[in-house]
């Protein structure tokens, strides 16, 4: 599958289906491609990102992942991103070489976070050892500080990026320092890099300072209402806009209260589309009986604009 469009838009942060033993659950790949693309109108995707549990699975899964989802994706979805960040470079290379042999559409790196670069040109040589082994593959750089601890300012990351990594595409920002997202913007052309913003609760903001997308894991489940609110945002419509941004709030704000992650979105994502997503994998717990129950009225006492 080779892009045909530029990467914007909605793009899914897939989670990991798995069996109720703990296996990666294959076969549930292709109605979850149908899913995506027929309820949510979302056609990208981010594989085996932290949605997805893709540190916590083994090398060999995360390849058998890759392959399913390009396989049951094919003529149906856009983009395929693999996420090939790994602690080990040898592992995050294997991956990039599979992920550009079996077509994906773009790869993303997130910072090793057990011995952390600590500064920009320690980053900015792992992430280059891992691009080279693709070298005809979009690669993107996944900033994700809460859970890296990696705090390297992106905007200083850019600085000359494309000297070091030819292939560099863009960036995945999963942090709420709109300053330091706004600055990449302001110095890089938007028509240059791609930049997605991926803090769900706050897209809107990010769209105003000019993110060309977004990744996230609510995407999954509430990828319609987004995209309605991505329409809005274009038109513009800048109150309709912000009663999504508000609604989609709503939701995400009373979720967070109960405790809210991966584990919690396998859960939502299942009792939305009734397709079977399975528990996490340790040290992640299944969401509880209580926290689904509180989810879904939450989810039903919503009234969307345009289901009104
Ligand atoms: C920390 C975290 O999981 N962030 C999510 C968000 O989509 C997040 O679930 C959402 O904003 C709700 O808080 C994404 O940024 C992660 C993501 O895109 C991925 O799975 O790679």
């Amino acid at each position: 599958m080779m892009p045909k469009k530029k990467l914007e838009g909605l793009i899914a942060a897939t989670v990991t289906p798995m069996t109720p033993d703990g296996q990666i659950n294959l076969p549930v790949i292709a109605q979850y491609v149908d899913y995506l693309v027929s309820e949510q109108n979302v056609k990208n995707i981010f594989v085996n990102g932290t949605t997805g549990e893709g540190l916590s699975l083994s090398i060999q899964e995360r390849k058998q992942l890759a392959e399913e989802w390009m396989l049951q994706g094919k003529d149906k979805l856009d983009h395929v991103i693999v996420h090939v960040g790994a602690l080990s470079l040898l592992e995050s290379q294997e991956l990039a070489r599979h992920a550009a042999a079996i077509g994906a559409s773009g790869i993303a790196v997130i910072a090793p976070s057990f011995f952390k670069p600590a500064n920009k040109d320690e980053l900015l040589g792992f992430l280059q050892k891992v691009a080279s082994e693709a070298p005809t593959v979009p690669f993107y750089y996944y900033h994700i500080p809460a859970l890296t601890g990696v705090k390297i300012r992106v905007e200083e990351l850019l600085d000359g990026i494309r000297e070091q990594i030819p292939t560099f595409q863009g960036v995945k920002f999963s942090d709420t320092d709109l300053l330091d997202f706004a600055q990449c913007i302001n110095k890089n052309e938007r028509e240059q890099f791609v930049f997605l913003y991926g803090v769900d609760e706050q897209l809107l903001s990010a769209l105003a300072i000019g993110a060309n997308g977004a990744v996230g894991s609510t995407y999954n489940y509430l990828g319609r209402q987004t995209n309605l609110m991505l329409q809005a945002f274009a038109k513009p419509d800048l109150a309709l806009a912000r009663k999504y941004q508000f609604l989609l709030g709503e939701f995400l704000s009373s979720v967070i209260k109960l405790g809210f992650g991966v584990a919690q979105t396998k859960a939502v994502m299942t009792f939305v589309s009734g397709i079977p997503m399975g528990p996490p994998r340790l040290p992640l717990l299944s969401a509880s009986e209580e926290f689904i129950a509180k989810a879904k009225a939450k989810l039903e006492s919503i009234v969307w604009p345009d289901s009104d």
